[in-house]
């Protein structure tokens, strides 16, 4: 029988559970290279790692450890002054991130974290995270991103354990046979799970090629909730406000929500992307017009 494809993607999803409990283990070494209580802090990153950054950024400010804005590398605004700079970059060679860490060389005290400690970046910030033990084969970001954000919350100080627990049944029980049958989804996060919402949109957008859309989500009945229908998912990470599971009814679309962490549930989501990819005939190993990172020589 021929092999199906994705299975690198498949694997590096279903051995989260084991990298978020490495990663909580190391958390308390690395508090003195971390944005410290207190500092205002800078969090930059493309794609993925800039959905990550802004999950980050929502939960260091709601645990009143500072002032944090998170950017996408290219946005990275020219006069501010922060304590503290946090670049994320899984391969370490992204351009707008090495760009922003030049320019704030000697000005702004600078922190990366990487997967991979043989690139560019390690010589670009003035102090390195290494987290070569979730690094990826696959080009679309799945574990290296979470464990990522899981290191994070142990550093913020919280108990990471029951979201370890929640992942472990998240990359095992049945997806929701609704999403696996839908055309359309739409992604909805509050607070730190905005970030998590866009995350989940591009991974089936990168791995799928799926039409997807994310908000925050008061945002979404002002406006987005008319794309929503039959055979259209509206997809909440943590808890939907009030009365919008039954506007989604009301319009015909299916919603979905789990009371385990948001962050196992974008397990979940990564486990749909996978699902949708090879329904459609694609290999989420080898998704369309992506490669690991961009490197630019025009800009
Ligand atoms: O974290 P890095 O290596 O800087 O790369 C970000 C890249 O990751 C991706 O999510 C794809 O792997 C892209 O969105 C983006 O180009």
């Amino acid at each position: 029988m021929a092999e199906r494809g994705g299975g690198h993607t498949e694997a590096e999803i279903a051995s989260q559970p084991d990298r978020w409990r490495r990663a909580a283990a190391t958390a308390a070494d690395l508090a003195p290279v971390l944005p410290r209580p207190g500092e205002r802090a800078a969090v930059i990153g493309c794609g993925t790692s800039w959905f990550v950054a802004q999950a980050y950024a929502a939960l260091r400010e709601a645990a009143g450890q500072g002032e944090t804005d998170a950017f996408a590398a290219s946005e990275f605004p020219a006069g501010r002054r922060y304590d503290r700079l946090l670049a994320l970059s899984r391969s370490g060679t992204t351009t707008e991130v090495l760009d922003v860490l030049a320019r704030v060389r000697g000005t702004t005290p600078t922190v990366a974290i990487t997967a991979d400690p043989a690139t560019p970046v390690m010589n670009a910030a003035d102090e390195i995270v290494v987290l070569d033990y979730a690094d990826e084969r696959s080009v679309v970001q799945t574990r290296y991103a979470t464990t990522q954000l899981v290191l994070l919350r142990a550093h913020l100080g919280e108990d990471v354990s029951p979201v370890i627990a929640d992942a472990e049944r998240a990359v095992a029980e049945p997806l929701p046979a609704a999403a696996v049958a839908a055309d359309q989804f739409t992604f909805l996060g509050r607070g730190w799970t905005i970030g998590l919402a866009h995350e989940a949109a591009l991974k089936m957008r990168e791995a799928a090629g799926a039409w997807t859309e994310s908000y925050p989500a008061m945002e979404y009945r002002h406006g987005p909730i008319a794309v929503t229908g039959p055979g259209r998912v509206a997809w909440m990470f943590g808890e939907p406000p009030a009365g919008l599971a039954d506007q989604v009814a009301q319009v015909g679309g299916t919603m979905v929500t789990t009371s385990r962490d948001p962050l196992a549930d974008l397990v979940r989501a990564q486990r749909l992307a996978v699902e949708i990819a090879r329904a459609r005939g694609d290999d989420p190993d080898r998704p369309r017009n992506l490669t690991r990172s961009v490197i630019l020589d025009v800009r």
